[in-house]
């Protein structure tokens, strides 16, 4: 039986969205890696199904393109809204985000970030605000979890960052027992610079968890005040945060075409 799918992308960050709220939809690593597979398959960095919720109004399931199944992704959250409409709470494995629309852009109310080490995770304890580690060039970064694990580095140039060769060594490092998505950022002019290698998708044109994270530890190490403009490959998100409070992201999303798709062909 062949089912509906939508392709988006928030600031060229990719999806391909399956609507399972009406029919069950079986999926596993295996299918999401197949549907995202960019040769072979549709082609996307996360695939995501909407499912019934039982604590919110629908529930989100994200798998990265390599087929692990996580905890969050605030562009497609966005998408999720503009395709909704309206104001949602969305279930997520990182907890109940709250997202409405405004235009063309959509408003995401993304949670509390959480600061202490067992949250990341790490390995071991040690004061996340400043970590004393470091791999190569990049060293003293931030970590938080917004939802889902992130590692920040600032540096004076993000472009001369090896993030291809430099991400995936950090993101599968024995620090992370959940694996990371790294980030590095420069502090431009009122704005923050930002490139991600994202956890089980490689590098991206943006990360809306990672500009979230890159805020949080901008303002929390008083490098920035906010609300901070982060500026990645792709385009701008607007994240305002103050200690103790949810972090709010605002940005885009972008339909892209929808089609149908047969999973039982899949693996
Ligand atoms: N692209 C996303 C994040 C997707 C999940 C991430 N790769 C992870 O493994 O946690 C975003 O926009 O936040």
């Amino acid at each position: 039986m062949k089912v509906p799918f939508q392709k988006m992308h928030g600031l060229g960050n990719d999806f391909v969205i399956l609507d399972g709220r009406d029919t069950f939809l079986r999926m596993d690593g295996g299918r999401a890696r197949a549907l995202a597979d960019r040769k072979t398959g549709i082609g996307c960095d996360q695939l995501v199904v909407l499912e019934r919720s039982e604590l919110a109004d629908v529930r989100m399931r994200i798998w990265n393109a390599d087929g692990g199944e996580v905890e969050s992704c605030g562009n497609v959250s966005r998408c999720v809204a503009l395709l909704l409409g309206g104001n949602h709470r969305i279930e997520t494995k990182g907890g109940i985000i709250v997202a409405s629309v405004d235009g063309d852009d959509a408003i995401v109310d993304m949670g509390v970030p959480s600061f202490a080490w067992q949250d990341i995770p790490l390995a071991y304890a040690m004061d996340t605000a400043a970590m004393p580690v470091g791999w190569e060039s990049l060293q003293n970064p931030f970590a938080v979890n917004v939802g889902n694990p992130h590692i920040i580095f600032f540096v004076d140039d993000v472009e001369a960052v090896e993030l291809d060769r430099l991400g995936p060594l950090i993101e599968r490092d024995p620090l992370f027992p959940d694996r990371i998505n790294v980030n590095v950022a420069s502090i431009g002019d009122g704005f923050v610079r930002l490139r991600v290698w994202e956890r089980g998708a490689g590098l991206t044109r943006a990360c809306g968890t990672g500009a979230c994270a890159t805020a949080v530890a901008a303002i929390s190490r008083k490098l920035m005040n906010g609300p901070v403009e982060v500026r990645l490959p792709g385009g701008a998100l607007t994240i305002e945060w103050a200690q103790g409070t949810s972090i709010r992201m605002r940005g885009p999303g972008t339909f892209v075409f929808e089609g149908m798709i047969d999973l039982e062909s899949l693996v």
